[in-house]
């Protein structure tokens, strides 16, 4: 059955999004978490005929040249709560671009939710996992990606990303950040006193964040003014000498 228009890119996105999962569980890293589930015939029967040899879904016409875009390829990074997968979908969307958030990319592949990999594998298993994901992301083109709350942290991971494109780091207030992941399972923040975990680790991380290529604050803002925030952003990135979209 062939989709409607308007669903197109997000079909081709999740045949992306099928590529990586597939590449990501034949490496050593990842456990096939039910024997076969993720054998690449098996994904490749669900999923179609995956990437083309340059990483592009092999039915995608986003790199036809068609859409005037400022990036062809954009991360977003900052601390949970601050909007990363949502606007990152939003502004995927905006940007006629494929959408991979890396923590929902390692929950699929691994076949756990994020709280059960900390609480079986223990978060260097998860800090692993995200190493790999970025360095699999850093090759595709025509791509926003949302990065875990964490990933930007490490520093192979903001070296290989920056050295990528560029990478937008959303900021809003510990008392936000409180609001937004109140009632969703983030593991760091299990802790009697969330609020000052929140703080804590914030004071720890904000040097590494400080580091991203735009800054954009998503506190009390609307997600859609957000996302036309961070395109007006990329254009000026693009006109002070950021790498151009290459159609
Ligand atoms: N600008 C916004 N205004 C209001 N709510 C928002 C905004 N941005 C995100 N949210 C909501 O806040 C919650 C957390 O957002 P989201 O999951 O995108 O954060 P995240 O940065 O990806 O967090 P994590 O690092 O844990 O993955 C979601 O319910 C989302 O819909
Ligand atoms: O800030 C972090 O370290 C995390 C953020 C989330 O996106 C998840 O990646 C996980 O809960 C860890
Ligand atoms: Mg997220």
């Amino acid at each position: 059955m062939t989709p409607p228009p308007e669903l197109e890119p997000a079909l081709s996105t999740f045949e992306l999004e099928d590529g990586l999962a597939e590449e990501l569980a034949e490496s050593q890293l990842f456990p096939d978490p039910e024997p076969g589930l993720l054998s690449s015939s098996r994904l490749r029967a669900m999923t179609g005929p995956g990437l083309d040899s340059s990483g592009h879904p092999a039915s995608s016409n986003m790199g036809a040249g068609l859409i005037d875009r400022p990036v062809s390829w954009v991360a977003l990074a900052g601390f949970m709560g601050t909007g990363k997968s949502r606007i990152g979908w939003e502004l995927s969307r905006a940007l006629a671009l494929h959408f991979v958030d890396t923590d929902k990319l390692i929950t699929r592949v691994v076949g756990k939710s994020i709280p059960e990999v900390f609480a079986h594998e223990g978060e260097s298993y998860f800090r692993a996992c995200e190493g790999e994901v970025v360095r699999r992301v850093t090759r595709l083109d025509y791509a926003v990606v949302s990065l875990g709350g964490g990933t930007f942290i490490q520093e192979e991971n903001r070296r290989v990303l920056l050295e990528r494109g560029p990478v937008v780091v959303l900021w809003a207030t510990p008392e936000t950040i409180l609001a937004r992941t109140r009632n969703s399972d983030r593991p760091l923040l299990h802790t009697p006193d969330p609020l000052a975990r929140i703080e804590a680790l914030m004071n720890e991380r904000e040097g590494a964040y400080r580091q991203g290529t735009i800054h954009v604050n998503s506190d009390g803002r609307p997600s859609e003014e957000v996302v036309d925030e961070i395109i007006e952003r990329l254009w000026n990135y693009y006109e002070f000498g950021g790498e151009r979209a290459s159609d």
